[in-house]
């Protein structure tokens, strides 16, 4: 794992913006894994800037996102689907057609979790934007998850849904179950850019940079991984300091 510091939230964004779009220049018809959270909002900001300001064309990219609330409306202010719709997509010329969020509405979820997959290995994501939750979980996979998961159904854990309920009225509306791209999912990415950022973090990346993998710990799956960047803030690798693996 390549490990890349920022010296805070702002040179993060940015970072991971200039690396997002080196690659979508390189590659126009790129297929990004894309995620939610406070954590790439930095970097979506940024994207956005370069594309009114340098045109940066997402005319031909894909996006496949990690995951999405069950029993929230993709209308629904809270749901994956209207998050990215404002911090990205509405703001840039991705294609309607070619940008995928997991269905949480469908009555059909085991269905919805096949064809999910399906659409993984169809299309095959190029390069992959993770966060990480505090008690390291990735995508909606919370300790304990299968390393061979696929997109599956899963139970939010009590302090996820805690961390999640500040975007909510309260922790009652906070859904108790998400659909998500499995552990195994997410590792067939090409390659993955990990975001961490803040004092929360620095208890997880410590965790990740132990290289100790085991399923308790979801993220730690990435040390496995040939390709991973790492882009963290001081504050994100404050306990991880002297842990750093360099070797890319
Ligand atoms: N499903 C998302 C994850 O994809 C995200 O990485 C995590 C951390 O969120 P934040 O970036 O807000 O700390 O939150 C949610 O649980």
């Amino acid at each position: 794992m390549k490990v890349i510091q920022a010296s805070d939230y702002q040179e993060m964004s940015q970072k991971a913006a200039k690396y997002v779009i080196k690659n979508v220049r390189r590659q126009p018809d790129i297929i990004l894994g894309l995620a939610t959270g406070s954590t790439p909002k930095g970097l979506y900001k940024q994207l956005i800037a370069d594309h009114s300001q340098n045109g940066t064309t997402y005319e031909h990219v894909s996006s496949i996102n990690l995951d999405e609330y069950i029993g929230l409306p993709a209308h629904d202010p809270n749901s994956y689907h209207s998050f990215m719709d404002e911090q990205l997509f509405q703001h840039i010329n991705i294609q309607p057609h070619n940008r995928h969020l997991p269905n949480g509405e469908t009555d059909r979820i085991e269905q919805e979790c096949m064809h999910y997959e399906a659409l993984i290995d169809a299309k095959g994501i190029d390069l992959q934007i993770l966060g990480i939750g505090e008690n390291g979980h990735i995508g909606f996979n919370e300790p304990g998850t299968s390393f061979a998961s696929q997109t599956h159904v899963t139970t939010l854990s009590e302090s996820t849904r805690q961390a999640n309920a500040r975007f909510f009225d309260s922790i009652h509306s906070v859904p108790k179950q998400a659909i998500t791209m499995g552990i195994a999912s997410i590792m067939k990415s090409r390659k993955i850019l990990l975001l961490a950022s803040g004092p929360k973090k620095a208890n997880a990346i410590r965790r990740l940079l132990d290289g100790d993998i085991k399923e308790s710990f979801p993220a730690s799956i990435l040390n496995h991984h040939p390709h991973v960047i790492l882009l963290a803030d001081n504050e994100a690798l404050s306990a991880a300091i002297g842990k750093e693996d360099n070797d890319d």
